[in-house]
C-alpha cells in the first residue's frame, strides 16, 4: 500500500503569481479529458483494486495531476533554468529539450536556459565542459537527429559540488533528463537543496528504452526502440526461413526488464521464443525445444534479452561501469555457441544467423509517437517545474500525465510480470511453453 506522503509532491513554496496560461485553463474545469489541479488521478484503476482499500473514495491513492496551474511560484522574468542529460541514449532526449526550451521561451516567457554538457561531469569545474545558452533558434529541428545535443555520461559526481555551480550560476530550475540511476542523483541534488535552504526546482523528465521505471505507462523512447529491435526480428526471420535448420537468434537490450523484447517479438509474430530476465529458463529444456521445433517445422527465431539467461554463464568476477551498474556477460554470444554444439551433438542440420542491433535501437531518432509523447511531457515539466514542484518526474499513468515523486519513481524497477498479459501474449504469439520440459 502506498501512503499518502509517498504520493505527495515537494514544493518550494506556495504560488501567487498569476500564470500566463491561466486563461487557457478555465474553459477545462469540467472536461472528462482534463484533470483539474485540486482533483487527483487514481492510482488503481479496477474495482477490485479499489475495493482492496476499504476506504472512501476521496481517500484512496492518487497522484498529483500534471498541468498548467493559474498561480505559479516562479516569476517568469526572474528565472534561470538549466538542462541536462544523463545515462545512456534513448530515442526522444533532443524532442525533450526542444520541448522545453520552446514552452519556456514561447508560453512562459523564461529566456535564460542553460544546457549542461555531458551529464552530470557539467557541473563540475574540473571537467571544463562549456555551458550552451539554448533558444528556440539552437533548437530549431534537434529533434530529428538521435541521441542528445547536450552529450551524456555515466559516473558520479558530489551533490554538493552540483549544488555549488547551481548557485554560482543564479540557476532556479534544473530539469533532469535520464533513467533511474540519474534520477537516483537528482534526488541527492533536490535533498542538497533543500539542506541549504535554496529554492531550486529539480524536475526529472524519466527515459529509458528498457521502460524500467515504474508507475509510467510506459518511458519515452521505449517504442522507438522497440520498433527498430522488431526490423531484426524480421530480418532474422527471413534469413532462418531461407535455409534448411535455420535458427534466427536476436540479442536485444534489456539489462533487468524484458519489455524490448516481448513488444518487438510481438510486433510481427515471427519469434519463437523470447527469453527475459524475469521468466528463468532451463538451458537444456530450452535447446531441446529448439532442437525439436527446427526439426518439425524447419526453423525457428529466438530473441533474448540481454539480461536474460545469465545464470547459465560461466561464473566471472563481476564487473560494473563507471555509474555502478553491473555489467552483463554476453548471453547473445553464448546461446550461439551453446545452439551449435547442440545441433552438433544431435546431428541435426543447422545455420544460425545471429542478429545483434545493439545500440542502433536507441541511437535513431524518435518516431512521430515517441515525438509527440516527448512533447507533452516536457510541457508537463516545465508546468511543475514553474508551479515551484520539486525532487518529482512527469509521466503518464493510465493515460493521464501525473506528477510522481522521485523517491517514488526510484523505489523500485518496472519488470515484465511472470503472470501478467503482456507474458501472456507473448506465450499465446510464440507458442513456446509456458513451463519448460528437462
Ligand atoms: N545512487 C546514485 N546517486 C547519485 N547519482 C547517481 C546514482 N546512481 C547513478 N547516479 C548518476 O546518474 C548518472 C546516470 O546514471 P546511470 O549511468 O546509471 O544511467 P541511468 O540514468 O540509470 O540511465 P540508463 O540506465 O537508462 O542508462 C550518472 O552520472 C550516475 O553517476
Ligand atoms: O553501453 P552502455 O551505454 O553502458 O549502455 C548499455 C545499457 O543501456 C541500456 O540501454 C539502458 O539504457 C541497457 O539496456 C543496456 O544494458
Ligand atoms: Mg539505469
Amino acid at each position: 500500500m502506498i501512503s499518502d506522503d509517498a504520493l505527495a509532491v515537494r514544493t518550494l513554496g506556495p504560488c501567487r503569481i498569476d500564470s500566463p496560461l491561466a486563461a487557457l485553463l478555465e474553459p477545462r474545469r469540467t472536461t472528462e479529458h482534463y484533470v483539474d489541479e485540486d482533483d487527483r488521478v487514481l492510482l488503481d484503476d479496477t474495482v477490485a483494486m479499489v475495493a482492496a482499500h476499504g476506504t472512501p473514495v476521496d481517500k484512496l491513492p492518487g497522484f498529483e495531476p500534471a498541468g498548467p496551474r493559474r498561480k505559479i511560484y516562479f516569476h517568469p522574468s526572474k528565472v534561470r533554468v538549466g538542462i541536462v542529460t544523463c545515462g545512456g541514449l534513448c530515442p526522444g532526449l533532443n524532442d525533450v529539450i526542444r520541448g522545453l526550451v520552446m514552452e519556456l521561451t514561447l508560453h512562459y516567457g523564461v529566456h535564460r536556459i542553460a544546457g549542461f554538457r555531458n551529464g552530470y561531469q557539467g557541473f563540475i569545474a574540473r571537467y571544463g565542459r562549456q555551458v550552451l545558452d539554448l533558444t528556440p533558434d539552437m533548437v530549431r529541428g534537434i529533434n530529428e537527429d538521435g541521441g542528445t545535443i547536450l552529450g551524456t555520461s555515466r559516473g558520479e559526481q558530489d551533490p554538493d559540488e552540483i549544488v555549488d555551480c547551481l548557485e554560482q550560476m543564479g540557476i532556479n530550475v534544473l530539469f533532469v533528463i535520464g533513467g533511474d540511476g540519474t534520477m537516483r542523483g537528482a534526488l541527492r541534488i533536490a535533498d542538497t537543496v533543500a539542506e541549504r535552504g535554496l529554492k531550486i526546482s529539480v524536475i526529472g523528465v524519466p527515459k529509458t528504452i528498457d521502460n524500467d521505471i515504474p508507475y509510467l505507462d510506459h518511458s519515452f523512447g521505449f517504442q522507438t526502440a522497440f520498433a527498430k529491435a522488431a526490423e531484426s526480428i524480421r530480418t532474422a526471420h527471413v534469413e532462418a526461413r531461407s535455409v534448411p535448420g535455420g535458427v534466427g537468434l536476436v540479442r536485444l537490450m534489456g539489462r533487468h526488464s524484458g519489455f524490448i523484447a516481448c513488444y518487438a517479438a510481438l510486433a510481427n509474430t515471427d519469434a519463437d521464443y523470447v527469453l527475459i530476465p524475469e521468466v528463468p529458463f532451463p538451458l537444456d529444456g530450452f535447446l531441446n525445444h529448439l532442437a525439436d521445433r527446427v526439426k518439425r517445422r524447419g526453423h525457428a527465431v529466438v530473441v533474448v534479452a540481454e539480461g536474460a539467461g545469465q545464470e547459465h554463464l560461466p561464473a566471472a568476477p563481476a564487473r560494473y561501469d563507471a555509474s555502478g551498474n553491473t555489467m552483463l556477460r554476453d548471453i547473445g554470444l553464448f546461446l550461439r555457441e551453446r545452439i551449435g554444439e547442440h545441433f552438433a551433438a544431435r546431428g541435426d542440420e543447422v545455420y544460425l544467423k545471429y542478429v545483434d542491433p545493439s545500440y542502433a535501437i536507441r541511437s535513431v531518432p524518435a518516431n512521430s509517437y515517441d515525438s509527440v509523447y516527448c512533447l507533452r511531457l516536457a510541457h508537463t515539466a516545465v508546468h511543475a517545474a514553474m508551479a515551484g514542484r520539486t525532487a518529482m518526474v512527469v509521466g503518464r499513468w493510465h493515460g493521464r500525465f501525473v506528477n510522481i515523486p522521485i523517491p517514488l519513481a526510484i523505489s523500485r524497477r518496472n519488470t515484465v510480470d511472470p503472470n501478467g498479459d503482456l507474458w501472456l501474449s507473448v506465450l499465446e504469439a510464440t507458442g513456446q511453453p509456458h513451463e519448460w520440459g528437462a
